[in-house]
């Protein structure tokens, strides 16, 4: 594996506040890594790291195989979460200042049209909507062709169509070889984007790995939510064995419900007498691997034995 990004026993605080207590991870060349965390769980300071835009109080990182402080700049593209450039500028004129930074840089109106901003590229960067800005932004970040590209939470303020149009930029990226480091709130969007997940909580990393597997680790079970008009019993409901339900505010979840036993979860419903105003089965994702290894509780958990109902032989 050729590691583009290694981070290894990253350690900052600011004050009494520990940012990053002990980080270590790799990133390998051509792969996408998306961070996911709380707010305040570390990972800008851990972008500003390996960006070499903060220093470490101790533990190393590097990127492209030095130090992140002395690591060609040419090679790296960096979207700060909080990035503005000048207003009175329009987007093709800031793309083309960006692009003039570099040696090898590459065509402004290409830039924007990959954006999906080719139709805005003689307006002002402050008359652009919020959505549009972000994707400005994310062009400039592209304007050396970087063989390393960071988003900090790049689509934020996007509509879902622009959304979905720079995850397939990101996609192609990728497939071109470029490595990319991403942080997002979006579930989805890490999900759709990411060959590996890294979970970041109170500064350290919790876990990393593929979503699917991180969804089979941790994601907990499927479950059939069952809306009702009325509360209802449990009592005279049948289920297989393998399963178990719960009576909620709405009515029930039956919980460990697999594409074959929804039929049978149903007709035990059914027979029981319950009517429903609404079925739903749920299967877990990373939201659900979030919130549970974050500690956080959410709606679908399987609850504690003494909760609920378990099925029948
Ligand atoms: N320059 C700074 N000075 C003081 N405290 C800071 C500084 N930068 C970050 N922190 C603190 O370090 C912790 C981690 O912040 P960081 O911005 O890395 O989290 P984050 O995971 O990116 O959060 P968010 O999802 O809200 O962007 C927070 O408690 C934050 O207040």
């Amino acid at each position: 594996m050729n590691e583009v990004l290694v981070a290894d026993d990253l350690r900052k605080s600011y004050g009494d506040v520990e940012a990053l207590s002990g980080v270590s991870l790799s990133v390998a060349e051509g792969e996408v890594f998306g961070l996911i965390g709380p707010n305040g769980a570390g990972k800008t300071t851990l972008v500003r790291a390996l960006t070499g835009t903060t220093t470490p109080d101790s533990g190393s990182a590097s990127v492209l195989g030095s130090d992140p402080t002395s690591v060609d700049r040419q090679r790296l593209g960096l979207l700060p979460q909080d990035f503005t450039p000048a207003g009175r500028l329009t987007a093709r004129e800031l793309v083309a200042y960006y692009a003039g930074l570099y040696d090898d840089a590459r065509d402004p109106d290409e830039l924007l049209s990959d954006v999906g901003l080719a139709d805005a590229a003689d307006t002002w960067y402050e008359n652009l909507s919020g959505g549009q800005q972000r994707r400005a932004c994310i062009a400039l970040t592209l304007a050396n062709d970087p063989d390393v590209l960071f988003l900090d939470e790049p689509t934020t303020g996007i509509d879902p169509a622009g959304r979905r149009s720079l995850w397939s930029l990101i996609d192609d990226l990728a497939a071109r070889g470029t490595t990319v480091f991403l942080t997002s709130h979006s579930m989805a969007e890490v999900e759709r984007l990411a060959d590996r997940v890294g979970l970041l909580n109170e500064g350290q990393l919790v876990t990393v790995g593929h979503p699917d597997d991180l969804v089979a680790e941790h994601g907990g079970e499927n479950r059939l939510v069952v809306q009702t008009a009325d509360s209802i019993s449990l009592d005279d409901v049948s289920l297989p064995a393998s399963l178990a339900a719960e009576v909620t505010a709405e009515g029930v979840t039956v919980y460990g419900v697999g594409p074959r036993e929804i039929g049978t979860t149903v007709s035990a419903l059914d027979d029981a007498g319950i009517v429903y105003e609404s079925l739903v089965w749920k299967q877990p994702g990373l939201e659900e691997v979030y919130l549970s290894l974050t500690g956080e509780q959410f709606e679908g958990a399987r609850p504690t034995a003494a909760a609920v109902a378990g099925g029948s032989q």
